[in-house]
């Protein structure tokens, strides 16, 4: 299996390393937050997030997810501040969920799995693109926020609304005028780490910024994303949903908080 990755029984997590062996390498993501066992560091930043919403420019479901893209070829939608040095640039945003409520996010906190996790990914404008820097150790910088079950979130329900007219794989449709920001949660407190992507290629080149504080998702709104297929037209219809990798071991990595 060297593209052909889910995550079915047959081409899921477990299964990853066979076509990408650094699946066991020595900073794969997710892992699971300890609260007790973070460093409090002084020395970290203030994340600075700006982001622009006439920027935002499609949304596609990608057979994995769906993600809304970002026109990123000026400084108009960036992170800065927080652990990283330098500019990264906003590339796209994308969630990860479950089939039930009790479970879909990618980190964990004492073990406690979320519905469903946001990811704002970023790539680091010393490189020229979004390519060669997800290759970088410090190529890409990506937020992650959970959700957690609550009152509807108005903000999300933008994105939701979308989902209709991308429900099969390969299906993209124009999203404009989005404000990623709106997705974020009051305080911007952070756990961060030094990772991988996620998803095959699993490359080990990401800063991840786990926000302490989740956003609000209803059961309704948890059941929008469940309506989306892994699978295209005319394929066995196979429901989106579950499409998360469980925490990886830590390997001695360190984990440092910017809150007391
Ligand atoms: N879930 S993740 O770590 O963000 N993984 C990603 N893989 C492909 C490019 C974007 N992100
Ligand atoms: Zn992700």
């Amino acid at each position: 299996m060297s593209h052909g990755w889910g995550y079915g029984p047959s081409d899921g997590p477990d299964n990853w390393c066979n076509g990408f062996p650094i699946a066991n390498g020595p900073r794969q993501s997710p892992i699971d937050i300890i609260p007790g066992q973070t460093s409090y560091d002084s020395a970290l930043k203030p994340l600075k997030l700006k982001y622009d919403p006439s920027n935002s420019i499609d949304i596609l479901n990608n057979g994995h997810s769906f993600q809304v893209g970002f026109v990123d070829d000026t400084d108009s939608s960036t992170l800065t501040g927080g652990p990283i040095t330098g500019t990264y640039r906003l590339k796209q945003f994308h969630f990860h969920w479950g089939a039930s409520d009790d479970r879909g996010s990618e980190h964990t906190v004492n073990g406690i799995k979320f519905p469903c996790e946001l990811h704002l990914v970023h790539w680091n404008t010393k490189y020229p693109s979004f390519g060669e820097a997800a290759s970088e150790p410090d190529g890409l910088a990506v937020v992650g926020v959970f959700l957690k079950i609550g009152a509807a979130n108005p903000r999300l329900q933008k994105v939701l609304d979308a989902l209709g007219a991308i429900k099969s794989k390969g299906k993209q449709t124009t999203f404009s005028n989005f404000d990623a920001k709106t997705l974020l949660p009051g305080s911007l407190d952070y756990w961060t780490y030094d990772g991988s992507l996620t998803t095959p290629p699993l490359l080990e080149s990401v800063t991840w910024i786990v926000l302490k504080e989740p956003i609000s998702v209803s059961p309704t709104q948890m059941g929008k994303f469940r309506s989306l297929m892994f699978s295209g037209d005319g394929e066995a219809p196979c429901c989106m949903q579950d499409n998360y990798r469980p925490p990886q071991p830590l390997k001695g990595r360190k984990v440092r908080r910017s809150f007391k």
